[in-house]
């Protein structure tokens, strides 16, 4: 089985480029999605992030308070690195229990969904290393149009991230999502084809 790490900038296309896999029968193991299941109230990794930066971070509700903790750590590099000290030795062990789940199930293929595939060095887990790349004017404002964010936060959120321009010189395929959603297909489709996976076509 072959792992294909998918990763790229915050609002490059990542979500879009996964479900062109699943619409083929790939399985994705999404990080976000593990990562969001790690601090559920009463978590170990939620008690750890109270205790470092401080119980206002966690709700009345017992709930990790998202925001609060985004506009504190992609303002700051130095707490993103302690965050991801806390949440990176948590999310690999889950993740290698999710890929041993899927080889043992002897499929072709695995997706591995990480925005944080470099900056939380899972490089190793994936055989490939696919970066889904966009220039940086239109990466801002698909940002900005997504999520209603300003100007400001969604140029925090971008420069807290190792650079795009560092990540496709260290993918192994890189998929430009500039254009339509139908030409980013076509080229995964392209790579799939080219590792000998039979795609089916819709
Ligand atoms: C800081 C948190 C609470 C902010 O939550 P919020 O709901 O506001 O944002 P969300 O999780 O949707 O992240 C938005 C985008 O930010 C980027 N991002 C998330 N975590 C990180 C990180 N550690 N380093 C760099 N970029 C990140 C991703 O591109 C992501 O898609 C949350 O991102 C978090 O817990 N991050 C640490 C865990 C992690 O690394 N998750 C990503 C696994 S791929
Ligand atoms: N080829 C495209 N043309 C136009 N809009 C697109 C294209 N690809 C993605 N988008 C839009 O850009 C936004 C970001 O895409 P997507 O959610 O797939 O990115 P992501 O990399 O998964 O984001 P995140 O890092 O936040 O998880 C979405 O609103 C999506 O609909």
């Amino acid at each position: 089985m072959e792992v294909i790490g998918l990763t790229g900038g915050i609002a490059t296309g990542k979500s879009t480029v996964s479900r062109i896999f699943k619409e083929q029968g790939i399985s994705i193991i999404d990080a976000d999605v593990i990562a969001r299941e790690l601090v559920v109230p009463g978590s170990v990794a939620l008690q750890q992030i109270a205790e470092h930066f401080g119980s206002e971070y966690v709700t009345d509700e017992g709930q990790l308070n998202r925001k609060a903790l985004g506009r504190l750590v992609f303002g700051d590099a130095q707490k993103l690195t302690e965050l991801n000290g806390i949440m990176s030795p948590l999310l690999r062990q889950a993740i290698k229990a999710q890929i041993e789940q899927s080889a043992a199930q002897a499929t072709q293929f695995v997706v591995l969904d990480a925005a944080t595939l470099f900056e939380a060095h899972f490089e190793d887990l994936a055989d490939d290393i696919m970066v889904v790349n966009i220039p940086e004017a239109v990466q801002l404002n698909r940002l900005m149009a997504r999520d209603g964010s300003s100007e400001q936060e969604a140029s925090n959120r971008i420069t807290s991230q190792l650079p795009l321009a560092e990540k496709v010189a260290r993918a192994t395929v890189v998929i430009d999502n500039s254009g339509t959603v139908a030409e980013t297909k076509a080229q995964v489709l392209k790579w799939l084809e080219s590792k000998g996976f039979q795609v089916i076509k819709k």
